[in-house]
């Protein structure tokens, strides 16, 4: 491995690094993978996104399970521990990373597993597990390092009841009680995770209102149902001090007011990996969350050295994450790129029930005096969802009232990140294409929730016919 020369070398094998070494590989470049973890997948397969998704895909089986008349006729109720549901997650981090390692090698891109850090503008140190270090040269760089939970200075992380997101993966008993602090996607879905499990929970929120970048009508639903479900949710509160002892973890709060649990999940931010890098020797600058400042093409102050994914800050998505790999592959090929396809995320939260939305908020249309009109579907009053037991949801299009152009798809209920999609499709259609007539106009499957699209329609039409 030493003194090998790539055309790119990139480093993490998170959804970003992969995206882009898949792409530079098919591209005909000499490409290798370089990942500090035993296996590729990112912290997106291993403490991110796969584990979290399949642990609550698990917990909401047995809530549907217990909650239903059908299988009440079967016998009582259902309890399963926190570690019969992470034991079947670990199923699908099996099957992603063997997945995934047969991308590297199908496509002749080595794995070299070790800790990166720049030595100069073109040569990597990377150390490997056995403390070795071999050097790596290369034309280009891609840094998709990712991130990991922001730990500050004054929580004990070690002590065994304090978790952060990481760590919970590791909790080997379902405690009584939890409080989570941080409200963001990360708290509001472990919220449901617990809270589904029989768990109380606690929910501190240090913003003014329940994943404020929703749309209002959304973000309060989420609180009413979460509440509905048993959290206690505390809004505009910000932590004093956590202490922890044999019997429990005290939270006190800047208030004065003291919440008592049998552990503390810490899910209040993020920061880039980039410490222990060298990237500052080079002439980049990490910001205070360690993440890098990219260019419109992810080229960092160094134009040879991209940088993409968690480590740029946001979206912080792994949908994005992975098409920004791509981009910047594309770029780092041809010289240019479209790189305006990674604008518009969608946002899909898998709390209990889920929420997905795409386009502007009712309140970015009000501040920008867009004249918009609303259409709504219930989930109570789809077929689908009454023979689903699903009922509780509803679909939103947020629409122009005189172009019926589609502004803004929003969605809460079962199959939310699925039904978006529909949406998202026409409303990425030039006009006169994107506009609400494609649903007035289209015949849907007879019973499904996509028919919800055209009840939505008609609902809207008729506040503008
Ligand atoms: C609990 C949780 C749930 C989430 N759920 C969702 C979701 O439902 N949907 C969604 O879209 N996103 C979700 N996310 C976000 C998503 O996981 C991230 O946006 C995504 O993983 C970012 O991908 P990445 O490739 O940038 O980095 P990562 O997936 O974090 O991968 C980075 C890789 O770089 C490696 N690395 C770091 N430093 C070095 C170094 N110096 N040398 C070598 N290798 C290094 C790491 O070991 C890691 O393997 C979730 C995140 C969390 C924490
Ligand atoms: N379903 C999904 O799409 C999904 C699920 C989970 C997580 N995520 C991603 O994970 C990210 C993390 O979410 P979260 O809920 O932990 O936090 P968050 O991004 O909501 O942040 C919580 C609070 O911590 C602050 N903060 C963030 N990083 C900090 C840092 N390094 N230092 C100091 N303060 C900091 C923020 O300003 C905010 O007030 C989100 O950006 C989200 O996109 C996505």
């Amino acid at each position: 491995m030493d003194d090998a020369h790539y055309d790119t070398l990139v480093l993490g094998s998170g959804p970003a690094g992969e995206g882009a070494a898949m792409k530079l590989a098919k591209g005909g470049q000499r490409v290798a993978m370089v990942e500090r973890h035993r296996e590729v997948g990112g912290g997106c397969t291993h403490w991110g996104t796969i584990p979290s998704k399949a642990l609550r895909h698990n917990v909401r089986r047995l809530m549907e399970y217990n909650s239903s008349p059908l299988f009440r006729e079967a016998g009582e109720p259902r309890h399963l521990s926190f570690q019969t549901m992470l034991h079947h997650a670990r199923r699908v981090i099996d099957q992603q990373v063997g997945l995934r390692s047969g991308f590297y090698q199908r496509n002749d891109v080595p794995v070299l597993t070790g800790a990166a850090r720049f030595e100069d503008e073109h040569t990597l140190a990377l150390t490997g597990i056995d403390g070795r270090t071999h050097r790596l040269t290369a034309r280009h760089f891609l840094i998709a390092t990712g991130s990991r939970p922001y730990r500050p200075a004054d929580v004990d992380f070690s002590h065994p009841r304090i978790h952060d997101s990481d760590q919970i993966l590791s909790l080997e008993h379902t405690p009584r009680s939890v409080i989570i602090y941080g409200a963001g996607v990360i708290g509001s879905e472990y919220a449901s995770i617990f809270r589904g499990l029989g768990v109380k929970v606690d929910l501190i929120n240090t913003r003014e209102r329940m994943l404020a970048f929703l749309d209002d009508e959304i973000s309060d639903a989420i609180s009413y149902h979460l509440r509905e479900h048993g959290v206690l949710i505390r809004h505009r509160e910000q932590y004093q001090s956590i202490q922890a002892d044999d019997e429990g973890v005290t939270l006190a709060l800047q208030s004065g007011k003291r919440v008592r649990g049998d552990l503390l999940l810490w899910a209040n931010g993020r920061s880039g990996n980039t410490d222990g890098m060298g990237l500052e020797a080079i002439g980049i600058q990490p910001n205070g969350r360690g993440q890098v400042d990219v260019n419109d093409n992810f080229q960092t102050a160094q134009p040879h050295i991209y940088a993409i994914g968690d480590v740029i800050g946001y979206p912080s998505l792994a949908s994005a994450a992975y098409d920004q790999g791509r981009y910047a592959a594309t770029h780092m090929l041809d010289g240019h790129c479209d790189y305006r396809l990674a604008h518009d995320v969608p946002t899909g939260i898998y709390t209990i029930p889920e929420i997905s939305s795409v386009g502007q908020t009712e309140r970015e249309l009000t501040d920008a005096q867009v004249p918009y009109e609303i259409g709504h579907a219930f989930f109570k009053d789809l077929a689908r969802a009454q023979i689903s037991g699903q009922t509780m949801g509803m679909l939103k299009l947020l629409f122009h009232a005189d172009t019926l152009e589609l502004l803004g798809i929003h969605c809460f209920g079962d199959q939310a990140a699925e039904i978006v999609h529909i949406g998202q499709a026409i409303m990425a259609q030039p006009a006169p294409n994107n506009t609400l007539r494609y649903f007035l106009n289209t015949t849907f499957n007879y019973p499904t929730m996509a028919e919800g699209y055209r009840v939505a329609a008609l609902n809207g039409y008729n506040r503008v016919a």
